[in-house]
This record gives structure tokens, C-alpha cells and sequence, in this order.
């Protein structure tokens, strides 16, 4: 297989079990097989505890599988992995630092001197619109401005894979689809291979080209959906069309059953 062809994210039946506090073993993700090619924008989606996360530290090399393997770029993922950059639900700014240096942290950290480093953070901060913010600390910012920051942070590295936990899921929903339509303008520029967590299926069509249904833990692959609305999109305009209206009812399907299951599971769960 050529290096073109090659996925950007694989994962090959993959198993991962974890100790409990009790002394049993907890199977959170089960035969899970995926793939994102390069480029491509995934979604993920499942019911709670179904093993999303999981999934991204297997591929940030957070953590390993228990059985079989988590590729990225063709290569077995063995501890932390160049070129895969992360966001996660809660900002991982520096809040020591301003929004300069969280932003040229990364070209720093490899390397580059601190006047290129600060070139590239400020052409960055341009591009997710904070210039004049520079010199301020994360915590004279607002939410949507952290989140900007963290993005900026990610992408002035240039990763091939971007993993994505509920990054907006903080946020309010009007900030909340501002950043969803910044974040696509971004991808645009330097398209990294994708994986987005979400619990929100409207938030998953809107942005993806292919969304990965989850069954409740342990997690396998439940379903796959392709996502052919067109490009560039604007998440709350996409959201009234009538494709995307017919694929939200058809993925909702699927999804439904495994919300369901993992409800019951917990209702249970607390009436025993
Ligand atoms: N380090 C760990 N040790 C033990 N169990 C774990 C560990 N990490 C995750 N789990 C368990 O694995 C299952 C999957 O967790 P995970 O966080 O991946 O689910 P999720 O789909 O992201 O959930 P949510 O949608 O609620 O964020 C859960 O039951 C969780 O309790």
C-alpha cells in the first residue's frame, strides 16, 4: 500500500480492558475497527461511557490497546506520537503564560528561535482573530477566546491528526456554532485527518464527512454514516437542509438504540 492510500488513523480490532477500583476488568472497547483517511473529518458518537475517549488516548498513545493495535500514518502507535495534536474539553492553555507564548510554545518546544516562533504564533493568532490579545493571560479572556487560543496552539504545529474531545462543549450555543464554523474555516487551511468526539449528532453532521456510530460499552463500531453535504459549510444554516435533516433522522436511528441500552444500565444500576 502506498503512503497515500495508507489511513491516517487506524484501528485494528482493537480491544482495551482496564483494572478496576474493585480488582475486576472492565472491557471498554471491544473488536473496534476504524479508519480516517487523510484529510478526512470523523465524528464519534455514542452513548456515555461507551469508550469515546478511550479511543483518542489509543491514539495519542496515552494509552495502549489490550489487543490489537492503533495505527497512525501506517505506523504502530507506541507512546506519545509526533504529528497528532490534541483539544480537549478543558482549555490546555498555559495559564502562566500570555497568548503569545501559549500560541509559540509549540514551535519553541521543537526547536525554533523564539523570533520565529513568535512570527508563526502571531500569524496564527491573526488567523483565529485575537490580534492585539497577545500580551493577555488565558484568564483575561472569554471562553470562545481560550478555545481560539487552543486551536491556534494545536494547529501552528501542523499535525496530520487532530484528536478532539467535546472542545466546545463548554461553551454557550451561540459561541458554541461561532467556533464550529472557525474551527471548519481552520481545517480548511492545513486539513489534518480528524476525530471528534461529540455527544451532540447535530454538532457531528455539521462538521464531519463521516460519522462513526458507537455501540454502549463496550464500544464497537455500531454504524458509519457518510456525510456528503457540501463545502465549505456553515453550521447553522447546513443544519436546515433537507439532507442533512434526512441523514440526522437516519443516524439518530442507530444511535437511539445504544442510548437506550446504556440509560437502562444506569437506571438499573441505581435501583439495585
Ligand atoms: N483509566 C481507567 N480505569 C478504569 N476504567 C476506565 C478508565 N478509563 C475509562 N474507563 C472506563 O471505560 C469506559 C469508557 O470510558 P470513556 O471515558 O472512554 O467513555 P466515553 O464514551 O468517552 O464517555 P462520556 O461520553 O461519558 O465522556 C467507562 O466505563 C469508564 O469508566
Amino acid at each position: 500500500m502506498s503512503s497515500e492510500q495508507q489511513p491516517a488513523i487506524e484501528l485494528r480490532a482493537v480491544t482495551k480492558k482496564f483494572a478496576t477500583p474493585g480488582g475486576a476488568i472492565y472491557t471498554a472497547l471491544a473488536d473496534l475497527n476504524l479508519t480516517v483517511a487523510p484529510g478526512q473529518f470523523c465524528a464519534i458518537v455514542g452513548p456515555t461511557g461507551c469508550g469515546k475517549s478511550t479511543t483518542l488516548t489509543l491514539i495519542s498513545g496515552l494509552e495502549r490497546p489490550s489487543a490489537g493495535a492503533a495505527l497512525v500514518a501506517g505506523r504502530a502507535v507506541n507512546g506519545i506520537t509526533p504529528g497528532v495534536g490534541f483539544m480537549f474539553q478543558n482549555d490546555a492553555v498555559f495559564p502562566w503564560k500570555s497568548v503569545l507564548d501559549n500560541v509559540a510554545a509549540g514551535p519553541r518546544f521543537r526547536g525554533r528561535s523564539k523570533a520565529a516562533a513568535n512570527e508563526a504564533a502571531r500569524d496564527w493568532l491573526r488567523r483565529v482573530g485575537l490580534t492585539g490579545f497577545e500580551d493577555r493571560y488565558p484568564h483575561q479572556l472569554s471562553g470562545g477566546m481560550r478555545k481560539r487560543v487552543a486551536l491556534a496552539q494545536s494547529l501552528i504545529n501542523e499535525p496530520e491528526v487532530l484528536l478532539m474531545d467535546e472542545p466546545f462543549s463548554a461553551l454557550d450555543v451561540q459561541t458554541r456554532s461561532i467556533m464550529s464554523d472557525e474551527l471548519l474555516g481552520l481545517w480548511e487551511l492545513t486539513r489534518p485527518a480528524v476525530m471528534f468526539v461529540t455527544h451532540d449528532l447535530e454538532e457531528a453532521i455539521a462538521l464531519a464527512d463521516k460519522v462513526v456510530v458507537l455501540t454502549a460499552g463496550p464500544g464497537r463500531v455500531k454504524a458509519t454514516f457518510d456525510v456528503d453535504l457540501p463545502r465549505p459549510r456553515r453550521v447553522q444554516e447546513i443544519r436546515f437542509t433537507d439532507e442533512f435533516v434526512r441523514l440526522y433522522s437516519e443516524i439518530w436511528e442507530a444511535l437511539r438504540a445504544e442510548v437506550e441500552t446504556a440509560y437502562a444500565r444506569t437506571t438499573s444500576k441505581a435501583a439495585s
